[in-house]
């Protein structure tokens, strides 16, 4: 074939890459410029506090966020803008000096920055009243939120609480200081920069093929069964936390690990959880519980899982005994309806 006619063979195939790019690039620039305006911020002082005087804050007590109860039942976190906060600030008695504190948390799809503010040295009750909202403890608070929201609010009180405790260099003992964004902390003797920091944890559903396998703490409330979890030791791969985590609590030597999906989890502290699946063979089931670390752990069948998925509220104190399984927020609760799913895919083939 001559040059000039496997030119005119391409040329549409030109256009179509070429159409399929321009797509691309404008489904993606918003993201992308989004990306580049938060990294912009984070490097900026002066660009950051800027944003800050045109962004929005939401305002936490001692950790504790404050919420609006806009519809029965239906939970958004307050929103503020700067002098809208200067406002709440001095009418409990404070200058207004503390909104340079804020922290960047994000920015919204108009590139509107997002941060939020502890207040926990004024007044908690008025400020609720001035804001017309109720503060709620994260762990309540992260169960009322719609799914958008409470990411950004745990997220908002992990960067808060890194804060509050990484004041002093573990080096020199010298008080830290941090950048406008709260991005980082930095000592000035020792030349040390703090980054916020979660720990990896590994969490894991093990199915033998027809059944799945959930333990419990003594702390978790009663009736809850959860996947395995466990923190990743230093030097670690996700894959050697799995098989030490489950070898330890539950006595099975797993195989075939699929990773699932990851998220940020604020309870007690940090984490990174980075969510599996993994099997054993039926002849190789046999549980053999480490009781100091867990109290319980089963089999589950699919119907029972199913029946489990149906306790929409933890069972109250005089309830008969029910198992229930971590909410739709929980990488575990994905990992179970993943494997629910999987289990009525194969059902289907057969
Ligand atoms: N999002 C979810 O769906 C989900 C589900 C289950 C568990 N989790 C979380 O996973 C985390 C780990 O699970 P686990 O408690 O079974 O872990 P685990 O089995 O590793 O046991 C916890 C113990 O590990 C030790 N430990 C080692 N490194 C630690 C570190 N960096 N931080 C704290 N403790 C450390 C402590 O002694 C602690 O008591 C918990 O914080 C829990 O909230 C989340
Ligand atoms: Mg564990």
């Amino acid at each position: 074939m001559s040059q000039s006619s496997m030119s005119a063979l391409l040329r549409p195939l030109r256009i179509l890459l070429f159409a399929g790019h321009y797509n691309l690039t404008r489904c993606c620039s918003s993201f992308v410029s989004r990306m580049r305006h938060i990294n912009n911020l984070k490097a900026n002082d002066a660009a950051c506090y800027s944003a800050l005087q045109n962004g929005q804050i939401l305002l936490f007590h001692r950790l504790v966020p404050l919420l609006q109860c806009s519809d029965p039942g239906s939970f958004k976190p307050v929103a503020l803008g700067y002098s809208e906060v200067q406002s709440v600030l001095e009418s409990a008695g404070s200058d207004g000096s503390l909104l340079k504190e804020s922290i960047l948390i994000g920015c919204s799809e108009k590139n509107q920055a997002q941060f939020c503010l502890d207040v926990g040295e004024l007044d908690q009750a008025a400020i609720a009243e001035k804001c017309k909202g109720t503060f709620v403890e994260l762990r309540k608070a992260f169960f009322l939120l719609a799914g958008a929201d409470a990411p950004v609010v745990a997220k908002a009180q992990a960067l808060l609480r890194w804060h509050q405790i990484n004041k002093f260099c573990g080096a020199t003992g010298q008080p830290t200081q941090r950048n406008q964004a709260g991005s980082q902390r930095s000592c000035s003797s020792s030349s040390i920069i703090y980054y916020p920091k979660m720990s990896p944890v590994v969490i894991v559903l093990v199915s033998d093929g027809k059944r799945c396998l959930l333990g419990r703490q003594s702390s978790f409330p009663p009736g809850l069964y959860s996947a395995l979890a466990g923190f990743c030791d230093m030097g670690e791969t996700l894959e050697e936390a799995l098989y030490r985590e489950v070898a330890e609590e539950v006595g099975l030597e797993v195989q075939n690990i699929a990773y699932s999906s990851s998220q940020h989890w604020p309870f007690p502290h940090s984490s990174f959880m980075l969510a599996c699946h993994a099997t054993v063979s039926p002849a190789h089931s046999q549980l053999n519980v480490d009781h100091s670390e867990l109290e319980d752990a089963r089999w589950f069948t699919e119907e029972a899982i199913t029946c489990a998925l149906q306790v929409k509220a933890p069972p109250r104190r005089n309830d008969p005994p029910t198992v229930w399984l971590p909410p739709k927020h929980a990488v575990a609760h994905r990992l179970i309806t993943e494997w629910r799913e999987g289990q009525q895919r194969s059902r289907d083939k057969e």
